[in-house]
């Protein structure tokens, strides 16, 4: 039933933000499929290195033909419209785990970066597997360069773990283990304990799910303020599942909540123990916290501002033809609504290519998964979404090469 194969392909490629520049791409390993015409990108195939069947211009014909016929709703991902302008653009891939947002995620950077827009891919996700998609070891929480694409992409894995205890420790430098500790040993400890809803302290030792999450965009946001940012033109978020984004879309408002609070009350306080400070001279630190709060506040404001931005922003929801998945989706997308983060784009991945051969169960699957596809059309939440079809193949799809053959079947 495989229509996929292997060729070695040199790709020539203008970009749109210098479209008089043409490059060439090293002859490498890479994906065959019937596309249709990409105007951006002229392949020539060198050499057949076939691992499954392949198929001629007829065939390919017949079975664009018998897909559309399958999924009426059909559309292109309009990657004119997201790849146009020179203005920053975050793109977010969220959805249900395994759907593959990692792979449309790295598939995504890797088009933009071909087309010209110095691109940033980031991992929020705590299990990351850019490294793994890209097949590439990019880890390390600082700015990696991916060898292959035309133009410069960068990827990021953000360890929240990691960047978690970068906060605490001013903190914890304290001999306390957080704001409301701090306050303790300072003898407030009671007026802290009266302000019940400040939880900073405990926030941080034992943090609620979506907080890494949360501190890892907030280091973003950090690292985006630095000057060696400014070139990048495409961010693509790979998010974490859905339950994580969901939590963590409501919680720059409540951190923003709570840190504001933290900071009045020390307001409040400071007069009050500045004859113990001097004491224990401990003022410096004190402020430091103090200082790390107020940015990690501003930081879940922008991450606020950042989601809801609808000229910069966009969410992009990935799912699997499964009527669970579909319906994790549409939830997701509900949610995105009453929170004003704009969607446009829902991509249904692992769709069963036709196949020439008779195998029964694919004929199951592909029902199943038609129906599926109904579902979406008859959804209020989704069925208003571009809908983008991508289909399964059948290798795993691991490195720039085959990220480039996946991408150039989404995001057309
Ligand atoms: N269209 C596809 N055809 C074939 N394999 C695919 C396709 N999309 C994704 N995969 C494979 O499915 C697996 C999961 O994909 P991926 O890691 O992108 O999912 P994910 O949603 O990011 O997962 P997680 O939620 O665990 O981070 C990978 O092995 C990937 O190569």
């Amino acid at each position: 039933m495989a229509i996929t194969s292997y060729h070695h392909h040199a790709t020539t490629f203008s970009s749109p933000l210098s479209p008089n520049r043409l490059t060439s791409v090293p002859r490498t390993a890479f994906i065959s499929y019937p596309t249709p015409f990409n105007p951006y990108k002229l392949h020539s195939i060198f050499s057949a290195n076939v691992l499954s069947l392949s198929s001629n211009k007829k065939q390919s014909k017949k079975l664009f033909t018998v897909r559309s016929a399958v999924a009426p709703v059909e559309s292109t991902a309009e990657f004119d419209e997201m790849v146009s302008g020179t203005q920053r653009k975050y793109y977010m891939l969220g959805g249900k785990g395994g759907v593959g947002k990692t792979s449309c995620a790295a598939s995504l950077a890797v088009k933009f970066a071909n087309n010209g827009h110095p691109t940033l891919v980031v991992s929020t996700d705590p299990a990351h597997s850019l490294s793994d998609s890209f097949a590439q070891d990019l880890t390390g929480g600082t700015l990696v360069p991916v060898e292959g694409p035309l133009s410069p992409l960068f990827a990021l894995e953000i360890n929240p773990e990691k960047a978690r205890e970068e906060f605490r420790d001013v903190s914890k430098k304290n001999g306390g283990t957080g704001v409301k500790d701090f306050m303790d040993g300072m003898g407030l400890g009671m007026l802290a304990d009266q302000l019940g809803e400040l939880k900073l302290g405990e926030l941080l030792d034992t943090p609620p799910p979506g907080l890494d999450e949360a501190i890892a965009i907030s280091k973003v946001i950090q690292f985006l303020e630095s000057q060696e940012y400014n070139m990048f033109t495409r961010i693509v978020f790979d998010t974490a599942p859905t339950g994580h984004t969901l939590r963590l879309l409501s919680l720059p408002d409540f951190l923003d909540a709570s840190i504001g609070k933290i900071l009045k009350l020390r307001q409040k306080i400071s007069s009050a123990t500045s004859a113990i400070k001097n004491v224990f001279g401990q003022e410096e630190t004190r402020q430091d916290a103090s200082d790390k709060l107020e940015k990690l506040r501003e930081r879940m404001i922008k991450v606020r501002e950042l989601f809801r931005d609808t000229n910069s922003t966009e969410f992009v929801i990935v799912t699997i033809p499964t009527v669970m998945a579909i319906s994790e989706s549409s939830r997701l997308r509900a949610s995105l609504t009453k929170e004003n983060v704009p969607v446009k784009r829902l991509i249904v991945n692992q769709i069963l290519p036709p196949s020439a051969s008779d195998c029964k169960f694919c004929a199951m699957k592909r029902k199943d998964q038609t129906r599926a596809l109904d579902t979406i059309r008859n959804d209020p939440e989704l069925s208003s979404l571009l809908l983008v079809q991508a289909p399964l193949v059948d290798v795993e799809i691991r490195g720039v090469p085959a990220l480039q053959f996946l991408g150039d079947m989404i995001w057309k």
